[in-house]
């Protein structure tokens, strides 16, 4: 799907009609094979009824007209089978591609304190689990529902036609299945498949976790407690799943039941007209099978109502990340970016939520061009709160920031971001090549410029020894040590061209000589770009022309 994220429809529901075309030749492709099917049970019943009756006697009967429309259904079923397989399995694959990549564009616009308040897990349960129960909606629940209830119809009328005090019982039975079968089956169940939702959820984020955390729980030998409660998570999951089944089962009974006494019913009600002779055997016994075959057809409601409330809840989980409005929007009509200029936090006050501390209050900076401007700050100070409005991944809620004298709200975030280069504290490596790693800092760098940005960050020789540019680094850099990750990470950010360089903790992980010396050549490497950055160390002369301390929400001159 090549939707723009801003047209992104806001729902699933709104995206799914977007297949609507597909969706319903599916639908109406197994209407078709439903009805060939049932017409041809009718069909060779009665033209088989009508041979035996005849065998052996001097009558005769129409064997072309029955024995043509045998072929034809026939023919009928095979293709409409075939082409509801190509469509319906076409229609799936599109509706799956298109959720998975809507939701993933429809989740990237929410700031990261948005998407942080899901854990990871969970979050990986909505793309998997809940977009598995809705691609199949159309045509695991909604598009068998209809096509049954067409069919049905259809073989209604054909029974209403033969014989109506037929078709009466057949009706009967039709309201009973039609509403009982859910009613046994759907009962209650879209609070259940809410809470099986969540739980399914629950364990998949628990077993993330445990994936993630696997060597900080053995060292503190805790994997046992944690595989407990995997084990109970799994429990809980097991009983929501017997739960279904067991519903499914006893919707299964009830419609067995049901059309068993309905079939006996067709068969006396059809047989009795036959004897009176008010109705021709062929046709009583063309009503026998059409019933057949519309009980059985009818029997996958029960699968196709549970598919539907199951999708229902998932509609539900998807929407509410979908369907969330991203924090931080862009303007409608944005400003131009400057391309220098001075950043400014003027006034700044801050609370990630009501009724937590006040993290800014009243915050002022200044970072003229060119200016390089270190803070530090305890932990918990709101170093990081301050580079998040920075990025605007939040607001100000009093106060501005500006770069250049525009607002950084008039900006379009993605215009603001080419002026920024940042390193957060825990910045990726993605699983990939060293080139990989460092172009997306700067997609066009030629080879020259990375391995000069890896000489920078002393990295060089070890990429010579892993095999250069096209060495393969692990997925959260699983090759490389931290600190070489985080010199990775560093390089990739100052290869980017942009007049503001926002570093957090560069040298975290570093030993102190290799953090000294990248400390000493930082203004070198930043010409005149200007730095912000975030540091608990202490800094060799030169490297800033201002320190600053973050202290109970303002900023003061750090002492040295
Ligand atoms: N996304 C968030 N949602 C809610 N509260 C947050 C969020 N991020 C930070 N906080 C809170 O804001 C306060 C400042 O945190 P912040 O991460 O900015 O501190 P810091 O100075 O960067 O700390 P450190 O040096 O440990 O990284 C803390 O009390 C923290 O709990």
């Amino acid at each position: 799907m090549s939707t723009p994220l801003r047209d992104a429809p806001g729902s699933t529901r709104l995206l799914l009609r977007r297949h609507h075309r597909h969706v319903a030749l599916a639908v109406l492709l197994l209407a078709l094979t439903l009805i060939a099917g049932v017409g041809l049970l009718g069909v060779s019943g009665g033209f088989l009824t009508a041979a035996a009756l005849t065998y052996g006697t001097l009558g005769s009967f129409n064997f072309f007209t029955p024995s043509a429309g045998i072929r034809g259904l026939t023919l009928a079923r095979i293709v409409s089978r075939y082409l509801e397989k190509l469509v319906g399995h076409d229609a799936m694959l599109r509706i799956a591609r298109d959720l998975r990549s809507w939701f993933f564009a429809r989740a990237l616009r929410l700031t990261p304190g948005q998407l942080g308040r899901l854990r990871t897990g969970d979050l990986l349960a909505r793309l998997m689990g809940d977009i598995d129960a809705v691609d199949g909606l159309l045509l695991r629940a909604t598009g068998p529902l209809l096509a049954l209830a067409g069919a049905g119809l259809l073989g209604l009328v054909a029974a209403l036609w033969l014989h109506p005090p037929s078709a009466a019982v057949l009706a009967l039975v039709g309201l009973a299945t039609g509403i009982g079968v859910p009613c046994i089956v759907a009962r209650g169940r879209a609070a259940e498949e809410t809470e099986r939702a969540r739980r399914r959820s629950a364990l998949r984020a628990r077993l993330h976790e445990l994936y993630e955390g696997h060597a900080d729980l053995a060292a503190l030998d805790a994997q046992a407690g944690w595989l407990a409660r995997v084990q109970d998570d799994g429990h809980d999951v097991a009983a929501f799943e017997r739960a279904r089944r067991r519903q499914l089962a006893n919707g299964g009974l009830w419609h067995g039941l049901v059309t068993a006494a309905g079939l006996v019913a067709v068969l006396w009600v059809a047989v009795s007209a036959g004897a009176r002779g008010t109705l021709p055997p062929a046709h009583a016994a063309a009503l026998f099978f059409i019933a057949v075959g519309l009980f059985e057809a009818w029997a996958g409601a029960g699968l196709a109502w549970q598919a539907l409330t199951a999708a229902r809840a998932s509609i539900a989980r998807l929407d509410a990340v979908a369907g969330d409005e991203p924090a931080v929007r862009d303007p409608a009509a944005p400003a131009a970016v400057p391309d220098t200029g001075a950043l400014v936090f003027e006034d700044v006050r801050f609370t990630w939520s009501a009724g937590t501390r006040e993290v800014l209050q009243g915050l002022d900076l200044r970072i003229g061009p060119g200016e390089r401007v270190a803070i530090s700050g305890d932990s918990g100070a709101g170093k990081s709160t301050l580079t998040a409005l920075l990025l605007r991944s939040a607001e100000p809620d009093a106060g501005r920031v500006h770069f250049g004298g525009v607002d950084l709200r008039a900006m379009r975030a993605r215009d603001w971001f080419a002026r920024v280069a940042w390193l957060p504290q825990n910045a990726p490596v993605f699983a990939g090549t060293l080139r990989d790693n460092l172009a997306l800092g700067a997609p066009d760098a030629d080879d020259a410029r990375l391995w000069d940005a890896l000489a920078r960050v002393r990295l060089q020789r070890w990429a010579q020894r892993l095999g250069g540019l096209e060495a393969w680094v692990g997925e959260a850099g699983a090759t490389m040590s931290a600190g070489q990750a985080r010199r990775l990470a560093l390089a990739r950010a100052l290869l980017r061209d942009a007049r503001l360089v926002v570093l957090d903790e560069p040298t975290e992980g570093l030993d102190q000589d290799t953090a000294d010396t990248l400390m000493g050549e930082l203004p070198a490497l930043l010409g005149d770009r200007s730095l912000l950055l975030i540091t608990h160390a202490v800094l060799p002369a030169g490297v800033v022309h201002r320190h600053l301390r973050l202290q109970d929400g303002r900023l003061t001159p750090a002492a040295r």
